[in-house]
């Protein structure tokens, strides 16, 4: 059986007007497939758990429809579970995971491929603790972690009462363009102690952190440009002692790997890498945002079959 986890809030609807799409493509009936609708944010983790101790003999995939958000609890759901592949179908405003995964098939033909002639490429996705929590509260990260400037970023556009409004339009982009421009008026540059496996710096005037799974954020910027989901290694790009308006310039390059040029922008590569600051810093993973004082990152050991679409 293949279990369909559907965000109806994702995209403002549109992982939703796709899921009755793809509720008539005939093979959704012959393959067994099964929809669960999760109703509030936090219950696609807690819905896929249940299914999984459930039905765990019985499934051959679990397939996504929704946004990074959905893909980041589902993954969470099947934490223990990594021989359980994953699929995802973009029903999201930014879909990084697609980005990542997918090579811009229609919706339909994506859903024909994950029940016809599936191809699974190893996944490793990404591991959290923030301050200091156990190893086994790890969490799971599908796409990126942010703390400073891009998790303030965040926040600011959660928090904008123009988001739905926005996503309404298709123009969700837009509010992270209008976060950028408030947060760019009152960020204050950091100090951050950044130890990438055991070697440590203290950075100052650090702008944003930014450590990926693979190369791609908020909702397509290609950021870490040789970051690979297959690797055992993290990315992480530091952005320090940089005027405000290159930091504009370092957005605007960034959909192309410019900003890789800028002698402000520094790109490392490790297995550990540990993020501490003596003041609350902000910080997103996946797109929804916290607080922390440190963290701890890592990729899984054992990497994960991920549903990957033909070029
Ligand atoms: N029934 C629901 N009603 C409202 N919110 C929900 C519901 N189900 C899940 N959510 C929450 O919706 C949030 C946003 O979902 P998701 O990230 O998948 O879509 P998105 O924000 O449109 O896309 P992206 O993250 O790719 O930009 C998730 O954090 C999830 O917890």
């Amino acid at each position: 059986m293949y279990i369909v986890i559907l965000n109806p809030a994702a995209g403002n609807g549109r992982a939703k007007r796709l899921h009755e799409q793809i509720c008539t493509i005939p093979l959704y009936k012959e393959k067994d497939c099964r929809t669960f609708t999760t109703e509030y944010a936090g219950h696609g983790e807690s819905l896929t758990r249940q299914l999984v101790e459930i039905y765990k003999h019985k499934i051959e995939c679990v397939i996504v429809i929704g946004g990074d958000g959905t893909v980041h609890e589902v993954l969470n759901g099947l934490k223990k579970f990594p021989d359980i592949p994953l699929a995802f179908i973009p029903g999201g405003s930014g879909n990084d995971f697609g980005k990542a995964t997918l090579h811009k098939n229609r919706p339909d033909s994506i859903f024909q491929s994950i029940l016809n002639a599936p191809h699974y490429s190893p996944y490793r996705a990404g591991m959290y603790r923030m301050n200091r929590r156990n190893q086994k509260d790890a969490r799971l990260f599908a796409n990126s972690i942010g703390f400073g400037f891009d998790g303030e970023i965040v926040q600011a556009a959660n928090k904008s009462a123009m988001k739905k409004w926005l996503n309404h339009y298709h123009a969700g982009f837009l509010i992270y363009c209008l976060a950028l421009l408030r947060t760019l008026r009152t960020y204050k540059p950091k100090t951050i102690e950044v130890t990438v496996d055991g070697d440590t710096h203290i950075y100052q005037n650090i702008w944003m952190v930014t450590i990926g799974v693979h190369g791609y954020y908020g909702g397509g910027m290609k950021i870490l440009p040789g970051a690979s989901e297959d690797s055992e290694r993290l990315s992480l790009l530091i952005l320090q002692n940089i005027p405000k308006w290159k930091v504009l310039l370092m957005f605007a390059t960034v959909f192309w790997g410019g900003h890789t040029r800028l002698k402000e922008v520094e790109i490392l590569t490790g297995y550990h890498v540990e993020v501490k600051s003596n003041e609350a810093l902000a910080y997103h993973v996946d797109g929804e945002g916290g607080y922390c004082k440190s963290s701890h990152i890592y990729k899984e050991k054992i990497p994960r079959a991920v549903f990957k679409g033909k070029k």
